[in-house]
């Protein structure tokens, strides 16, 4: 559904030049639901729009949804649907008439569009709401409906920039049900950006990791938190002039890889957890290092992610805790 390679994008500031996107190569496979990480500035938008042909790649070739990107843009954008970050919909019009007014664009008659719309609707949860203004509705509700009208053409592919950004957890689930259904009922492709590592969890079959411009990885989740293996050590600092006494403690434990110092706190790996931490918790304590948390579990998406970008992505849903002491 999605073939790049070498895509790239250089932009040009004054003098500067900037490699937003520096040769992507991916491949999304028809039916994936494919999540896009990275941290802020790493070329997931850059790349999205490129996908979407909002904008030209400086190198690179790729087919969408059976269109060349470059050679066919007109094709690629009649079979995608695109909801962006900021949504398309106008604060003051009416929802219903958003969604025909688009459809519209793409040849569809009124009727036609109205019926598909209102099924639309139906399926979003945003039933009774045909007349509203999307300026009088919740942030999950026009969100859902910036979702409608990305897909009111009916496109088998549908790329969503950060679709729940800003949404509370009960909307973000109910927005990732809505998500999976799409692809379970219709066969949708998903092609979407995140920065809630939950997120990418529970919804994606697939997770790439994009920093400084390149896909740094790629699996499905199971995968990615395979890689990183023992468990994870995090100690949570009372006093930050502690931290790198509080390193150097853990990293002369059995088997220990380097710890890394993210905020207040202390991250490394061990190959066993809970015999490490017995360890750690004496040294702490023998050393005199005051801590304000200390736990040890099993590698999540995060741990996955602080090790290929060396950034966090902090995601306090992400991980269940597999030991954990007071101290
Ligand atoms: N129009 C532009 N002109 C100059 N530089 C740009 C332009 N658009 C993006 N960039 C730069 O390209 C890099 C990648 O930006 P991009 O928006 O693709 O990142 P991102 O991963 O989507 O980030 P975020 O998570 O913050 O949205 C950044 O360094 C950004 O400043």
């Amino acid at each position: 559904m999605i073939h790049a390679r070498g895509l790239a994008r250089t932009f040009r500031k004054k003098k500067q030049e900037v490699h937003a996107v520096v040769g992507v190569d991916l491949d999304v496979e028809a039916g994936e639901i494919v999540g896009f990480l990275g941290p802020n500035g790493a070329g997931k938008t850059t790349t999205l729009r490129m996908l979407t042909t909002l904008l030209e790649p400086t190198a690179g070739t790729a087919t969408v949804a059976g269109c060349d990107l470059i050679t066919d843009p007109v094709g690629v954008r009649r079979r995608i649907g695109y909801v962006s970050q900021s949504g398309s919909t106008a604060p003051e019009a009416r929802a219903g008439e958003e969604v025909v007014d688009h459809a519209r664009l793409y040849g569809m008659s009124t009727a036609e569009a109205t019926e598909r719309g209102k099924q639309l609707f139906r399926e979003l949860d945003l039933d009774g709401l045909w007349e509203r203004q999307p300026k009088t509705m919740s942030g999950g509700q026009r969100r859902r409906l910036d979702i409608a009208v990305g897909l009111i053409h009916i496109p088998e592919l549908v790329f969503l920039d950060e679709p729940t950004t800003g949404l509370d957890p009960q909307a973000r689930a109910n927005l990732w049900q809505h998500i999976s259904s799409l692809r379970e009922q219709r066969g949708t492709t998903v092609f979407l950006t995140t920065h809630y590592l939950d997120e990418a969890d529970a919804l994606c079959d697939r997770i790439l990791v994009i920093d400084h411009g390149a896909i740094v990885a790629e699996g499905t989740p199971d995968q990615l938190k395979s890689q990183v293996g023992g468990d994870v050590l995090t100690v949570t600092a009372a006093d930050s002039a502690q931290m790198a006494g509080i390193a150097r403690l853990m990293g002369m434990l059995p088997g220990a890889e380097a710890p890394q110092l993210v905020e207040d706190r202390v991250i490394g790996r061990v190959p066993h957890g809970g015999a490490a931490l017995v360890e750690l918790v004496r040294g702490l304590d023998r050393e005199g290092l005051a801590v304000s948390g200390i736990e040890s579990r099993r590698p999540s998406l995060d741990d996955v992610f602080l090790g290929l970008t060396g950034r966090s992505l902090r995601d306090a849903g992400a991980a269940e805790p597999a030991a954990e002491v007071a101290v």
